[in-house]
């Protein structure tokens, strides 16, 4: 039996992927062999011995230690793409109630007391401060066109936006899914300076944090909004703080609201809501579950962020090993004479690797011994071994 630890609120549908004699799920198991997670930070957490892999039931993985789980050849699975229409959808409400004062007209009127032709009058006196302007014409930028902001990048199109989008990253397949309308930046600074609006979607690292900064936000033209709904390390808040008082930024639209910004009369502060629908936690938790359970029971991996994509057929009556190694010189030729010296016969194999790590699934004819296993464990560079 595999115990699964889901530390965070993960969609029953997803659970229900993990068939319940072979999978025990909990909020408080010990020794667990999966930890499944959405934005529970493991940091923290002293990671058990027992683990095999951890499973992200959405897109960013800094609340992860991904380098410390590589180094003990533990796969850290997440969910492209699961929750990006979420996302796409709460980016483009933050664009309207900005550019429509939405949220100070909503606090306006709900305070507005008194009989029908008080409050009549009150509402037509008043309107004229919340007057907004429309985004046909009006110029987005977006940093980051992965599942997200590819979507997003679209939908504003469609609502006459012009778009200007950056992204060094990006894939073949995600600019298949690009509007070749979106026009293509050579950096940061040369969204901002064309911006009315700027949205970020990009994963936190060294290289995007503070993306939004003094200097980044002076190059914009007056009055832009910043959107925020990757994390909130990518803006530097001091700096939209500064910005929101010159009137170089008109609103900031954010996620991951901070103490010093709340309460901002042009701040819209959201409680990290942008994945929260029930289609985007089903369809996280589904594929999650799905992806750790083909690895826990077939060692196959899919959408592993530190690990090379490697899914092979089981060959009938064979016995599979998995071998998590670094990605250095003669490791596939030490296993196989292993293996060969057991007089072992491989019937499938496949080898793949992604930065430091390398990742192989050998077939063979025959169940391995344990002190074969042993011995392959004891290669130098080898960090896991099993027989899934
Ligand atoms: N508010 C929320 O609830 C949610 C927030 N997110 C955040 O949004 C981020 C993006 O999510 P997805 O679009 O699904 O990820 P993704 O991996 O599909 O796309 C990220 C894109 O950013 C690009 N990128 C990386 N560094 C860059 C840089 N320095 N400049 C410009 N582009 C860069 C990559 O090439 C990639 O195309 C996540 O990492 C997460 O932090 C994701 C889902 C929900
Ligand atoms: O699970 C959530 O609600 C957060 C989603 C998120 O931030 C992500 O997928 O990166």
């Amino acid at each position: 039996m595999y115990r699964v630890l889901a530390l965070n609120n993960i969609s029953k549908v997803g659970l229900s992927r993990l068939p319940a004699d072979r999978f025990q799920t909990g909020k408080d198991l010990a020794d667990p062999d999966v930890i499944l997670l959405r934005s529970a930070d493991l940091h923290s957490m002293d990671l058990p011995a027992s683990l095999l892999a951890v499973g992200r039931a959405g897109a960013g993985v800094n609340n992860i230690p991904v380098a410390a789980l590589s180094a003990r050849g533990i796969p850290v699975f997440n969910t492209p793409g699961a929750n990006a229409n979420a996302v796409k959808e709460l980016v483009i409400a933050g664009l309207l109630l900005a550019a429509r004062n939405i949220c100070q007209a909503w606090a306006y009127t709900q305070a507005l007391e008194g009989d029908t032709q008080t409050v009549e009058h009150a509402v037509e006196a008043g309107k004229k401060q919340f007057a907004g302007f429309e985004l046909p014409g009006r110029t987005l930028g977006v940093v980051g066109l992965g599942a997200i902001g590819r979507q997003v990048a679209n939908a504003a199109l469609a609502l006459g936006m012009k778009v200007v989008g950056y992204d060094p990253g990006i894939t073949v397949e995600g600019a298949w899914l690009l509007s070749s309308q979106v026009e293509r930046a050579a950096s940061v600074e040369a969204v901002f300076s064309r911006a009315d609006f700027i949205t970020f979607h990009v994963p936190l690292n060294d290289h995007t944090r503070g993306l939004a900064n003094a200097d980044t936000l002076r190059l914009a033209r007056p009055g832009l909004t910043v959107l925020n709904f990757a994390r909130a390390g990518i803006v530097d808040t001091d700096a939209v703080a500064a910005a929101l008082e010159t009137g170089q930024v008109h609103y900031y639209v954010s996620d991951f609201p901070k103490p010093g910004l709340i309460g901002h009369p042009r701040v819209i502060a959201l409680p990290h809501l942008g994945a929260s629908t029930a289609e985007a936690e089903e369809n996280c938790a589904v594929m999650v579950a799905d992806q750790v359970r083909d690895y826990i029971e077939n060692g196959n991996i899919t959408n592993a962020v530190n690990f090379p994509w490697v899914v092979m057929p089981r060959a009938e009556g064979a016995v599979r090993l998995s071998v998590v190694n670094a990605n250095v010189p003669n490791m596939v030729g030490q296993i196989t004479t292993a293996l060969a010296e057991a007089k072992l016969n491989i019937v499938d194999m496949i080898n793949k690797s992604k930065g430091e790590l390398a990742y192989t699934l050998v077939d063979v004819d025959r169940p391995l011994p344990a002190e074969l296993l042993a011995k392959i464990r004891a290669i130098a560079g080898v960090l896991a071994v099993r027989c899934p």
